[in-house]
C-alpha cells in the first residue's frame, strides 16, 4: 500500500496483463456476520483483508467470537445467536456494511453497547433503521445528533406482530440489516415493509443469496410488489453452510474494466484480465460491464474471469440511470473523460451520504481536470475537456473515499500526456489496499515519463540516507546504485577472482548470471540478504576497485536502467545523472566537508561496536574521493544541470524538505 501523502502517477500509454482482485467487500462483510451469529463453524475462504473487514473482525471478536486467520481463509466458530459479551463499545471506521448490520444484530439482542466510527461515519444517516428498530421494541439512543451514529443500545422488549415498516430510499443497507438480523429472533413469521422507492436494490439480492446460503429462505411477492414485502418465516434459523467462497469485488473491478476499455495494449499482448469475478457474480456491480459495453468495451466472461480491451475510441457518451451501480458508476464519470460528448448518469441522489458528498466531489475533482460538469440533486453530466490542450495536470482531491482516489487514477491515461496527483493514496485501503501496486503491474508509460530523481555525491554523504527517504515520502522505487558494485566486488571475491584490471571482463561476466534483488533496505543475492555484509569498510574499497573498470561499468548500465519503473525512481550513486539517467528531470548532487563526512562515518561504524580512528577514516575518504574524481570512466563530478547540496550543517530532514521542495517546483499541478 502506498502510505505518502500523495502519489503521482505518470502519464499511462498501455495496459495488458492479469490481475487477480480481492474479495468483495459487501459479500465479506455479510459472511463474517452471519457465520458469527450462526450455529456451527465457516471457514470464510479469500477474504477481503482491508479496513472495512478489519473493523467487522474487530467487532465480532469484541462480541466473543472465536476467529482464526491464516491468509486469506478465515475460521468462525458461530456463536448460535448468543452473545458472551453483552457489553461492548465498538469502533466501525466508515464501513457502512458494518455500522448498519451491527447495529440491527445488536439491537435485537440487546445488551450494552455503543456503535460508532471516524467522524464521516457519524455523518452517515442511520435514523431510518433506528426507526425500524424502535418499532420492534429495541431500545437503541443517539448519542449525538438526532438521526446519525454514535448510538447506545440497550436491552429490547420485542413485538414482533405487526410488519416493520423501513424507509429505502436513503440507503438499501437498512433493509440489508433487518433481513440479517430478524432470523435471530424468528418466533413466528417477521414481515418488512420497504417505504418509498427502495435503492441499490441488487445489494439485496446479495444479502437474500448469501442468507439462502446460511439456511434462510426470505419470501417475497412476485410481480410489482417484488421490492415492497419480505418475509423472514417462523422458524427461520442461521446455520453455517460450512465452507464458504467469497467472489472477487466487482465494483474493484470496474477499474480495470474502465482500463481495458480505454487503454490499447503494447504490441503482442491484448487486453485486461480480471481473475476471481465473471459475468454471473452475485454482486450487483457486475452490471457495470453492460455500462462499459455501451461505451465502448469488448468484454469477455467465463465462470470466474472477465477479459476487457478497447472496441470503440473514443468512446460513446451515455445517458444512464445508475441507481443499481451506485458504487461502479462513479468509475463510469471518469471514463466519460474519454467520450464522444456528455455522459449523463441519473438517480445517484445517494452519493451524497457515502463516503464523502460523491457527487460535489466528482465535480470539483473532473473540472481540475478540465472537464465541464453540471452537478444536479441526483445526476452528473460530464463533458470531456474540449482538446488536448484543454487537459490540465490535476493535484485529485481524494476526502478520503477509497472510490475517488481508485477512479481518478483512469484519468492518467489523458491524450495530454499529464501526470495526476493523487492526495493520500492509502485511502484505498477500505477496500483495495493494493489497488496502485495492482493499476502499475498492468499498466506501462513511456520511459521518459517516468520520473527518475538521481542523488550523486562522494562517499559518506548521506546521499543513501537521503534518497531512501526521498523514495519512500514519493511512493517511488529506490535504487543503491552503489550496492550493485559492491555486491560486484563481494561475488568477484567469493568467485576467487583477484578484483584488477586483467580479470575485468571475467568479473562483467559474472555479473550478467546475478542474482541480485532490492526489497526496502535489504539486498538479496540469490537467497542470501547481503546488505550487512556489502556495509563493511573493504566491500566499500572492493566496490571503488570494481568501479573503475568499464566493461564492468558498462555491464551494470542496462540492470541500473531497469528500475525506472512506475510509478518513478530514486537513484542514489556516482553516476546516476551523468550516465545512467542523463536526462533525469531532477538531479541532486549532494556534498559535504571531508571532516564532517569522516565524523559520520566515525560515529556509524562506532555504533556498530567497529573500531575506527578519525584521522585514518579521514584520510581513507580523501583518497577514495580523488580515484572517484580522477577514474577515467565517469568520474565522480556534479552533472552540468544537477543541483547542489551542501548538507555539512543540515540534519537529513531539512535536506529532504529541500529535495522534495525542488521535485515539487517541477510539478505543474493544479490543486484549485
Ligand atoms: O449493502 C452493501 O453492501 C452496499 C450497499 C450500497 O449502499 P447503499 O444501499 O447505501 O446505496 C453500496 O453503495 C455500498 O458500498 C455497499
Ligand atoms: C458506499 C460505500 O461503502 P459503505 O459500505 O461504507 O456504504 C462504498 O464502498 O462505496
Amino acid at each position: 500500500m502506498y502510505s505518502t501523502a500523495f502519489l503521482d502517477i505518470p502519464p499511462l500509454t498501455h495496459a495488458q496483463g492479469d490481475v487477480t482482485l480481492p474479495g468483495s467487500k459487501s459479500i465479506s462483510n455479510r459472511v463474517l456476520l452471519l457465520a458469527a451469529l450462526s450455529s456451527g463453524t465457516t471457514t470464510v475462504h479469500d477474504l477481503l483483508d482491508s479496513d472495512d473487514t478489519a473493523v467487522m473482525l474487530d467487532a465480532l471478536a469484541t462480541l466473543g467470537c472465536a476467529i482464526e486467520r491464516t491468509g486469506k481463509t478465515a475460521r468462525i466458530t458461530g456463536l448460535g445467536g448468543k452473545l458472551p459479551n453483552p457489553s461492548a463499545k465498538l469502533f466501525l471506521g466508515n464501513a457502512g456494511t458494518a455500522m448498519r448490520p451491527l447495529t440491527a444484530a445488536l439491537a435485537v439482542l440487546g445488551g450494552d453497547f455503543e456503535l460508532g466510527g471516524v467522524a464521516r461515519m457519524h455523518e452517515r444517516p442511520i435514523g431510518d433503521l433506528v426507526d425500524a428498530l424502535l418499532q420492534l421494541g429495541c431500545d437503541v439512543r443517539y448519542k449525538g445528533q438526532t438521526g446519525y451514529p454514535p448510538l447506545h443500545i440497550g436491552l429490547p422488549s420485542l413485538r414482533l406482530d405487526a410488519p416493520i415498516q423501513v424507509r429505502g430510499d436513503v440507503s438499501s443497507q437498512f433493509l440489508t440489516a433487518l433481513l440479517m438480523a430478524l432470523p435471530l429472533v424468528a418466533e413466528r413469521d417477521i414481515e418488512i415493509e420497504v417505504l418509498g422507492e427502495l435503492i441499490s436494490r441488487p445489494y439485496i439480492e446479495i444479502t437474500l443469496k448469501l442468507l439462502a446460503q446460511f439456511g434462510v429462505t426470505v419470501s417475497r411477492p412476485t410481480g410489482p410488489n417484488a421490492w415492497q414485502r419480505f418475509t423472514i418465516p417462523a422458524g427461520a434459523k442461521l446455520q453455517s453452510p460450512g465452507d464458504v467462497y467469497v467472489e472477487a469485488d466487482a465494483s474493484s473491478a470496474s477499474y480495470f474494466i474502465a482500463l481495458g476499455a480505454i487503454s490499447t495494449a503494447a504490441e503482442g499482448s491484448n487486453g485486461i484480465k480480471i481473475h476471481g469475478v465473471g459475468a454471473s457474480s452475485i454482486q450487483g456491480d457486475i452490471r457495470f460491464i453492460e455500462a462499459a459495453s455501451h461505451m465502448g468495451a469488448h468484454i469477455e466472461s467465463g465462470p470466474n474471469w472477465l477479459h476487457i480491451s478497447r472496441k470503440a475510441w473514443p468512446l460513446k457518451a451515455i445517458d444512464l440511470d445508475c441507481n443499481h451501480i451506485p458504487d461502479a458508476a462513479m468509475t463510469l464519470a471518469v471514463m466519460a473523460l474519454y467520450a464522444d460528448g456528455t455522459t449523463t448518469l441519473r438517480n445517484i441522489a445517494s452519493w451524497r451520504v457515502k463516503e464523502t458528498d460523491r457527487l460535489s466531489a466528482m465535480a470539483t475533482e473532473l473540472r481540475k481536470l478540465g472537464a465541464t460538469v453540471v452537478e444536479g440533486a441526483d445526476f452528473i453530466q460530464v463533458t470531456p475537456p474540449p482538446t488536448v490542450a484543454a487537459w490540465q495536470a490535476a493535484s485529485i482531491h481524494t476526502y478520503d473515499d477509497h472510490r475517488i482516489a481508485m477512479c481518478f487514477s483512469l484519468a492518467a491515461f489523458n491524450p495530454a500526456r499529464l501526470p495526476v496527483r493523487i492526495e493520500d493514496p492509502k485511502c484505498v485501503a477500505k477496500t483495495f489496499p493494493d489497488y496502485f501496486e495492482a493499476l502499475f503491474s498492468v499498466t506501462q508509460s513511456a520511459e521518459e515519463h517516468i520520473p527518475v530523481i538521481c542523488i550523486d555525491g562522494p562517499t559518506a554523504s548521506g546521499k543513501g540516507t537521503l534518497a531512501a527517504v526521498v523514495a519512500q515520502k514519493l511512493g517511488y522505487h529506490f535504487l543503491d546504485s552503489g550496492s550493485l558494485y559492491r555486491i560486484t566486488g563481494l561475488a568477484a571475491t567469493r568467485a576467487q577472482i583477484p578484483l584488477d584490471v586483467a580479470n575485468e571482463q571475467a568479473i562483467a561476466d559474472l555479473l550478467q548470471s546475478l542474482p541480485i534483488h532490492f526489497e526496502g533496505s535489504h539486498i538479496w543475492l540469490g537467497p542470501e540478504d547481503v546488505s550487512e555484509l556489502i556495509r563493511t569498510e573493504e566491500a566499500g574499497m572492493n566496490a571503488s576497485r570494481v568501479s573503475a573498470f568499464p566493461m564492468v561499468r558498462a555491464a551494470l548500465i542496462d540492470l541500473q536502467r531497469r528500475f525506472r519503473a512506475l510509478p518513478g525512481l530514486v537513484a542514489d550513486g556516482r553516476d546516476m545523472g551523468t550516465v545512467i539517467f542523463p536526462v533525469a528531470p531532477l538531479k541532486v548532487y549532494l556534498t559535504a566537508s571531508a571532516a564532517c563526512r569522516a565524523e559520520r562515518r566515525y560515529k556509524q561504524l562506532i555504533s556498530k561496536g567497529i573500531s575506527a580512528t578519525l584521522p585514518s577514516l579521514r584520510a581513507d575518504l580523501e583518497a577514495r574521493d580523488a580515484r572517484d574524481a580522477n577514474r577515467s570512466v565517469a568520474p565522480l563530478r556534479p552533472a552540468q544541470d544537477a543541483k547542489l547540496l551542501d548538507n555539512s550543517e543540515l540534519s537529513v530532514d531539512q535536506s529532504v524538505e529541500i529535495v522534495l521542495n525542488w521535485w515539487q517546483s517541477k510539478q505543474l499541478y493544479t490543486s484549485h
